[in-house]
This record gives structure tokens, C-alpha cells and sequence, in this order.
């Protein structure tokens, strides 16, 4: 035995007496062994999910076996990436996995234009639609759509430039290559791109300079024909900070947005992920499964992981007792990360001192008016309620009164360090309630 590779097959070839043989190709498929330094065996998994997964269960039966083959004990670490490796190779990896591509991705009612628009825009870049922006709420799959556009353009075109930038990123990338006088290297790396994925793009709005850059760089791209594809939480005539000269820009192109998945295409996504998982799940359980998790395909994903899971440690088959238990946790965190907004409201009532009336109803007084903002402020941010249904809370104002308001809340925030104190404080509470 002498290369790491060798020794890492020969732990895999141990394990075995251990794990079945599902449970090692499921999850240690995508590890690799990377090197020994003194009594630390490091392993890459470039997969964050599995990475996590294998850290809190196996790392003792990896360890059990090197003491088996080494006569010592050795400490087992997991890296997420490699030296030298930066985003842009992890990126690429995403691009060509077949995890995140067309064929993989379910398409019903809900994303069938977001899926066809991806397809034609991936088919044709900068042809048909440009800039094309998705939005929709968490864990519908907007990235699953880039990441499938890239993709394609990257099979078709294995040259292709391709960036991919989180929004909030940007502005963190921004600050730190003006610290490192390097703004002109990160322009390069963007205004250089064919195909640029700007993914909750939202986060620029309200940041002046982030958004200055965007707007040059947008303009570049697009008038020499690459391709821009942008995700966002909302439509751009909702993103109340943004530029109005980003927000024509993005309205260039096409919007399109996807929606929560409904039961046909909830059961079809989760027969698909748990097939992708080498399982078959009996018509019962995966209607028992998108009869109850209905919110995102992020958490139907979640549940399938946990059955499987289940199945591995207790050899447990999927019945529906084993179903309910790897449901119930995902639908508690989902209730703890969503607050309703009768909740938010019952909190600023009790914060403010003001009856619930006051709040929803149309009382000018300075303390009212200063509560009612703030909850639909918060309800906005915290909830997946839309301003339409935000203003129907609210004695059923006008949407464009609750945008105004909305918009008061985040421009008296950036100037009043207090105020934004007192808005996080009460937010941190509502989250602490739950
Ligand atoms: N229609 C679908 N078919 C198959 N898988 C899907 C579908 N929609 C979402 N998914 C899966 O659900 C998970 C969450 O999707 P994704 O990360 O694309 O959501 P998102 O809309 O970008 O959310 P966020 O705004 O939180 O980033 C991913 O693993 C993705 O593969």
C-alpha cells in the first residue's frame, strides 16, 4: 500500500464490515483523500450536505479502521475545499454536477415558464432574453436554474467564462478589493464574463456603491451580448432600495417567477430526489409526504435525506411512522423560521403598548403610525407575505402605501443607529418567541 489513494480504498474496503454498501456509495461517493499530516488523515468532500453528514456519523468508523490499519489512532479531518482551490473551481464543480441540471429539476405549473425561459436563455445566451431574472421565495429553485444554465453553456461551450456572485457577496468582495486597491482586478473578473449569475441579486439594493459598480458592469456585458441572469426574493418593483436606473435594467429582460410547487409536482419532486438517492418510495409515502411538507422543495429534500438516513442508522423502511418522525423535525424548524403575521403583530402590540385596532386601523398619532410601519416592515422581511396581502392586515391599505412604509422603516434605520437598534431588537424577540 502506498499512495493515500490506495490507503483511502482500503478503508473504504473496511468500512464495509461496518456500513452497507448503499449507505457507502450514497455518502462516500463524493469523498477523496487528500493527505496525512502527522496524525491527522485530511479527506475533500465537495459536497456540504454529505460533508456534515459523514462528519457527525462515520468520522468514528473512519478513525476505527485507520487504528485497524496503522496500529495508531488518528485524528480525521474534512475539508470543503482544497488549497489553492478557489470559488470559481468549487462553482465549476456545481456547474457539472448532475445534481443541479434541467433534467433534474421537476417542472409543474408553478416553474414551468421560469424553466423554459432558463432553457431557451442556457439553448441561446444573450438571444432572447437579457438580462433574465427569477424570483420567487426560499427553496423554490432558482439556483437549481442557473446553476442548470451554466451548465449547458459550460457543456456547449467549455471555454466560457462564467461568474457566479451571491448578492451579498458582491458587496463584501467590493469593500474588500477597495481595501486591497484591487477594484480593477474584480471589475476584470466580471465585465470579462460570458455568462454572469448575479443569485439574490437583492441584497445590492440600498448599498451605493456595490450598486454603482453592478450598473457599469451590467452595461458592459450587456452591450456586448453576454448573457446576464440575475435570482431575487421579489420583483424588482418590490426591491424599495434599489437604483431606479438597475431597476429598468432588470426589467429589460424577462421576469419570471416560480412559485410553491403544487401536490402533483411536490410528489414527482420527491419521488425524483428519493430515486436520485438510489430509493424507491411506495405512491403512499411520497403522497403522505407532499400532502404535509408544502412550503419548499428545500424541505421535501430535507425529508427525503432524513428518511434515508433513518433507514441507514435503524434499517428502518419508510413507513409512515418513520416518515411522520423525519417530517416533524424539518416542520418545526420551518415554523421557527417563519413567523406568521398575526404573531409579529401580537409582539408590536405588546412591545408598543397598543391594542392590535390601533395598529392595523388608521390612527395618525406619531407612536402608531411608527409600530404599524415597523410591522409590516418586519412582516415583509420575516414572512412570505406579499405587500398586496400585507396591506389587506392592514385594514386593507393600498399596496403602494405599504411600500411607502416599508421604505420609511429602511431609510430611518440607515440614519437612526437607535431606531435600527430597536428594529432588530424586536425582531431578535419575535424569533426568540417561537
Ligand atoms: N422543481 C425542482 N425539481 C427538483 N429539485 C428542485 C426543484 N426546485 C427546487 N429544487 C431543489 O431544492 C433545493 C433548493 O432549491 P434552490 O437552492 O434552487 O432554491 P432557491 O430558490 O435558490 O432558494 P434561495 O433563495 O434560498 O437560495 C435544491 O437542492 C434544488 O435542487
Amino acid at each position: 500500500m502506498n499512495s493515500i489513494a490506495d490507503v483511502w480504498n482500503n478503508v473504504l474496503q473496511q468500512l464495509k464490515k461496518d456500513l452497507s454498501e448503499t449507505t457507502i456509495a450514497t455518502w462516500f461517493d463524493e469523498l477523496e483523500a487528500v493527505e496525512i499530516q502527522g496524525n491527522v488523515f485530511v479527506l475533500y468532500c465537495p459536497n456540504d450536505f454529505k460533508k456534515g453528514y459523514i462528519e457527525s456519523l462515520f468520522l468514528k468508523n473512519i478513525k476505527a479502521v485507520l487504528r485497524d490499519i496503522f496500529s495508531m489512532d488518528f485524528d480525521v479531518r474534512i475539508i470543503g475545499e482544497r488549497a489553492n482551490e478557489g470559488e470559481n473551481n468549487r462553482q465549476n464543480d456545481r456547474f457539472s454536477t448532475a445534481e443541479f441540471t434541467f433534467e433534474a429539476f421537476v417542472v409543474g405549473p408553478s416553474n414551468k415558464l421560469a424553466y423554459a425561459a432558463s432553457l431557451s436563455v442556457a439553448e441561446h445566451p444573450a438571444k432572447n432574453y437579457n438580462p433574465l431574472l427569477i424570483y420567487g421565495d426560499s427553496g423554490l429553485g432558482k439556483t437549481h436554474l442557473i446553476y442548470a444554465i451554466a451548465n449547458v453553456i459550460r457543456k456547449n461551450d467549455p471555454k466560457a467564462r462564467i461568474a457566479y456572485v451571491k448578492g451579498d457577496d458582491l458587496t463584501n468582495e467590493l469593500v474588500d478589493a477597495i481595501r486591497e486597491g484591487k477594484t480593477a482586478d474584480m471589475r476584470e473578473k466580471y465585465r470579462q464574463a460570458d455568462l454572469l449569475l448575479v443569485d439574490d441579486v437583492q441584497f445590492i439594493a440600498g448599498k451605493k456603491q456595490t450598486q454603482e459598480e453592478f450598473f457599469h458592469t451590467f452595461n458592459t456585458l450587456y452591450e456586448s451580448g453576454r448573457q446576464i441572469v440575475l435570482t431575487s426574493d421579489r420583483p424588482p418593483s418590490e426591491m424599495t432600495q434599489l437604483e431606479d436606473r438597475l431597476r429598468t435594467r432588470f426589467e429589460w429582460g424577462l421576469l419570471v417567477d416560480v412559485a410553491p410547487p403544487d401536490f402533483e409536482t411536490r410528489v414527482a419532486i420527491v419521488k425524483n430526489k428519493a430515486a436520485m438517492l438510489g430509493m424507491t418510495l411506495p405512491d403512499k409515502i411520497a403522497n403522505y409526504i407532499a400532502e404535509n411538507v408544502t412550503a419548499n422543495v428545500r424541505q421535501l429534500e430535507g425529508t427525503i435525506h432524513k428518511i434515508l438516513a433513518y433507514k441507514d442508522l435503524l434499517g428502518n423502511e419508510a413507513d409512515e411512522e418513520t416518515v411522520t418522525r423525519a417530517m416533524q423535525d424539518i416542520l418545526k424548524r420551518s415554523s421557527e423560521y417563519i413567523p406568521t403575521p398575526e404573531a409579529i403583530l401580537e409582539y408590536i402590540c405588546k412591545y408598543y403598548g397598543l391594542e392590535e385596532s390601533v395598529i392595523r386601523g388608521q390612527q395618525r398619532v406619531r407612536e402608531a403610525v411608527q409600530a404599524r410601519q415597523i410591522a409590516m416592515y418586519l412582516i415583509r422581511s420575516m414572512t412570505n407575505s406579499s405587500v398586496v396581502d400585507i396591506g389587506k392586515v392592514f385594514d386593507n391599505r393600498d399596496h403602494s402605501t405599504v411600500l411607502y412604509s416599508i421604505q420609511q422603516v429602511e431609510k430611518k434605520m440607515k440614519k437612526d443607529p437607535a431606531f435600527a437598534e430597536t428594529v432588530k431588537e424586536i425582531k431578535t424577540n419575535i424569533n426568540s418567541k417561537r
